[in-house]
């Protein structure tokens, strides 16, 4: 288990991560989420040991990670996958790492086959692509066989056979009981991957919970109602008795309308009063994507503005709208507060209906896909049946409070033996300033 207390991380006027207590059970696979510059990585850097924390501490099975007996042989992780040397072949690579934590090398073989890299093991990895580096890196974690299991954006650049494979991979590690804490801002998967959910927004935990209490903390359902598209009136008509009952009524691109605030009964009874026919009418469970802007939009430092083409772009021809925001694609306001609801959910979703999939671990252990045989590669490919995942659309924000000033001296990163390098910094920024509100 991993487990932070207090954790404070400064470096010099900025406050990388605040006062961050959590812990990481085995057996269950922990999302880390949070926005650009959140503190994610800085998080992972300390509980390795290449960050010293400016207070708190963090330890893993009650240890801090450098007085950890064998570390690499008991926690494995992947934080930067440029984090190699380039001139050497990728197999030479992971016999340096494992020489230096007493691994024998027919380990490194068959790390390189679970990852699918048999083929190009003799390669220099400075002709890898992004996605091959990531398979090193993450061989590289799997090497000691560790009972913990860091991954910082294992996904990037991985093709989608990849992405399924290191879901997999993530899912059959904690199924063993094994302790896998991930970070990514693919929504999408770890949705279908994350057990638990860890968010940080401005250094500061904004929820620790299972995947499920999460998105219904932090969503509304809804209704789509669909009026006959022959009739466009009909849809207008019902909006507004809808609003006028005390709904909250957005248009969706196709036509749709998508009704918060009553429930599924209510607005049939509604369109039967205003005698409107429905084509739809179906109840509907927000995305974790959906739930996690409306979680973290309070705390995002990084947002980018409306490309206003100045000069550059053409009228649109008479009578042709510009296009509607299509929802969990983060356009400004699409993630407005509704007007409040009368007791909490308008309406629930039918059990069995419920469109978070659960983590179904494989039953042997990982491999990897399309390994040919090959030193190593015996491990069978679990391709696991995925639970269907349907995105919808998203719910009010609610802005976190902004961490207090924390007074502390920043302290120098260092490195430990063996772990893996730390990920890049950004200009530091005065904490006490408003703008930055922290
Ligand atoms: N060595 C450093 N020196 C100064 N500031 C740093 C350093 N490392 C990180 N920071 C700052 O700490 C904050 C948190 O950075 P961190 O890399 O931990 O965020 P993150 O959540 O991993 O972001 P991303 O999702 O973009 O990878 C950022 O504002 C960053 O600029």
């Amino acid at each position: 288990m991993i487990e932070a207390v207090g954790l404070t991380k400064r470096y010099g006027d900025k406050t990388a991560v605040y006062n961050l207590s959590f812990q990481v059970r085995p057996g269950a696979v922990t999302g880390f989420l949070g926005p650009n510059g959140s503190g994610k990585s800085t998080t992972m850097r300390m509980i390795l040991g290449l960050d010293n924390p400016t207070s708190g501490q963090v330890t893993i099975g009650g240890y801090p990670y450098r007085r950890l007996p064998n570390a690499p042989r008991q926690v494995g992780a992947l934080l930067d996958a440029k984090a190699v040397h380039g001139g050497r072949a990728a197999r030479n690579h992971l016999l340096c790492l494992a020489q230096l934590s007493g691994i024998p090398a027919r380990r490194v073989d068959e790390v390189l086959g679970v990852v699918g890299l048999q083929d190009v093991a003799r390669k220099r990895s400075k002709g890898f692509s992004l996605g091959m580096g990531q398979r090193l890196g993450i061989a590289a974690a799997l090497l000691g066989d560790p009972q913990v299991l860091l991954f910082d954006e294992p996904v990037n650049g991985l093709d989608p056979e990849g992405i399924l494979w290191v879901r997999n991979l993530m899912k059959a590690l904690a199924a063993e009981g094994r302790t896998v804490f991930v970070s990514s801002h693919l929504m999408s998967e770890m949705a279908v991957t994350a057990d638990h959910l860890i968010v940080i927004g401005r250094g500061q935990l904004l929820a620790d919970m299972n995947i499920k209490d999460f998105i219904s903390a932090n969503s509304a359902d809804f209704a789509r109602v669909r009026t006959p598209e022959t009739d466009p009136q009909l849809r207008e008509k019902l909006s507004s008795a809808l609003t006028e009952a005390g709904a909250h009524v957005m248009p969706e691109q196709d036509g749709a309308l998508r009704v918060t605030g009553l429930p599924l009964p209510r607005i049939s009874d509604i369109a039967h009063d205003t005698d409107v026919r429905l084509w739809e009418l179906s109840p509907h469970q927000a995305s974790l994507e959906e739930a996690y802007m409306r979680m973290t939009q309070g705390a995002v430092d990084y947002r980018s503005t409306i490309d206003q083409k100045s000069g550059l772009q053409q009228p649109l021809p008479p009578g042709v709208q510009p296009p509607m925001p299509v929802p969990g694609q983060g356009q400004p306001g699409w993630y407005a507060p509704p007007p409040p609801q009368q007791g909490g959910q308008p309406f629930s979703m039918p059990q069995g209906q419920q469109q978070m999939p659960q983590g179904q671990p494989p039953a042997g252990p990982y491999g990897a896909p399309g390994a040919a045989p090959g030193p190593g590669a015996g491990a069978p490919n679990p391709y696991a049946p995925q639970a269907p995942y349907a995105p919808q659309a998203p719910q009010a924000p609610q802005a976190p409070q902004a961490p207090q000033a924390p007074q502390g001296q920043p302290s120098a990163a260092a490195p430990a033996p063996g772990a893996p390098a730390p990920a890049s910094s950004a200009p530091a920024a005065d904490p006490n300033k408003p703008e930055d509100a922290r």
